[in-house]
């Protein structure tokens, strides 16, 4: 059943390619004003699922509600309290930065200033060259002026800052922590598990077209995940202990050894290092299972690395 305040709701969502699963039943919720982040690796199923839920591609089953309407028949009105940042860039044009955005801004009942919004972005100076002068990351910070000039209530963000330098990232950031300030609910897709850590309030991971975690942010993987490391050499050797305790697992060390550890190191495992994790359990749990099956199963689960057969109509 679907959240009272959820601004995206998503049950069994299942999405077929001919006859290769994308989807294979994802269910989970978005809550008003909170950033959740999709996180999977290429081909997991990530823009598949947001391409639905913002009504551009049809589910095969499954149900999907976005801000109370099935994205299927999402008219105008619906679209335009939408904002979209799609993975790849349509902006080559012809049309200085300012000119694009006062158009989009017209389509909108209730649009940003576009000056407000290219200051927003970091392209004010900027704001009367032509969209095709731009460099790759100052192009994909136009996508984001688009996606956000309509104040939409909710955000999609697919990979918003492939190709950003990092001082674009960290402008981007503050951005994003402007816009949930302001109450906008954000969907976002990144490879860039710190963006996912720094953005997100909670975060699903998806591989093989399943949902294999989902959680808040810092108790995603669960709490075994989590647990700190001491490192250190001895012997020539590395040894690594997973302890919930590693002060005294130091100090009983350093008494052990009557000296200093060499190399030692107290480590608490990143978003990033549990996500490998995750993903790397789920592409066994799949090898396992089609070494089971056989191999003349007409399985059509596909491990992160598998190649795919592309073209088949939905
Ligand atoms: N039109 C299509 N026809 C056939 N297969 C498709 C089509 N679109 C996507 N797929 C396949 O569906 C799977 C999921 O693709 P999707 O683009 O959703 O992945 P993703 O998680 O967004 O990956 P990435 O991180 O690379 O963007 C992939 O294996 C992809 O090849």
């Amino acid at each position: 059943m679907a959240l009272p305040d959820a601004v995206v709701s998503v049950r069994d969502l299942a999405k077929r390619y001919g006859a290769f699963e994308a989807l294979r039943g994802v269910s989970f919720d978005i809550h008003r004003g909170e950033t959740f982040a999709l996180l999977g690796p290429n081909g997991a199923g990530k823009s598949t699922t947001i391409e639905i839920l913002e009504g551009y591609r049809d589910r095969s089953s499954g149900a999907a509600s976005v801000l109370g309407t099935d994205p299927q028949s999402g008219g105008l009105e619906w679209k335009s309290r939408l904002g979209i940042v799609l993975q790849s860039t349509g902006e080559q044009g012809d049309v200085t930065v300012r000119d694009q955005l006062a158009h989009f801004a017209s389509l909108y009942p209730n649009p940003r200033g576009v000056d407000e919004t290219i200051a927003a972005v970091g392209l004010a100076d900027k704001a009367r060259t032509r969209i095709r002068a731009l460099s790759g990351g100052q192009r994909r910070r136009v996508d984001v002026a688009l996606g956000i000039i309509g104040r939409p209530e909710l955000l999609f963000l697919d990979e918003p800052t492939t190709g950003f330098d990092p001082e674009a990232r960290q402008q981007f950031w503050s951005l994003v922590h402007q816009l949930k300030a302001e109450g906008t609910t954000i969907l976002l897709t990144t490879h860039y598990l710190d963006e996912a850590a720094q953005l997100s309030d909670r975060a699903a991971v998806i591989a093989g077209g399943e949902l294999v975690a989902i959680g808040a942010i810092d108790e995603i993987g669960g709490a075994e995940a989590r647990v700190p490391l001491v490192r250190w050499t001895e012997g020539g050797t590395r040894h690594t202990e997973r302890t919930r305790t590693p002060a005294g697992t130091v100090a009983s060390l350093s008494a052990r050894l009557g000296a200093e550890p060499t190399d030692l190191e107290i480590y608490r495992p990143s978003l990033e290092d549990i996500y490998l994790d995750l993903v790397r359990e789920n592409a066994e749990a799949a090898a396992a299972e089609i070494d089971a099956d056989g191999p003349t199963s007409p399985t059509t689960r596909p491990s992160a690395t598998d190649p795919i057969t592309e073209g088949a109509s939905a």
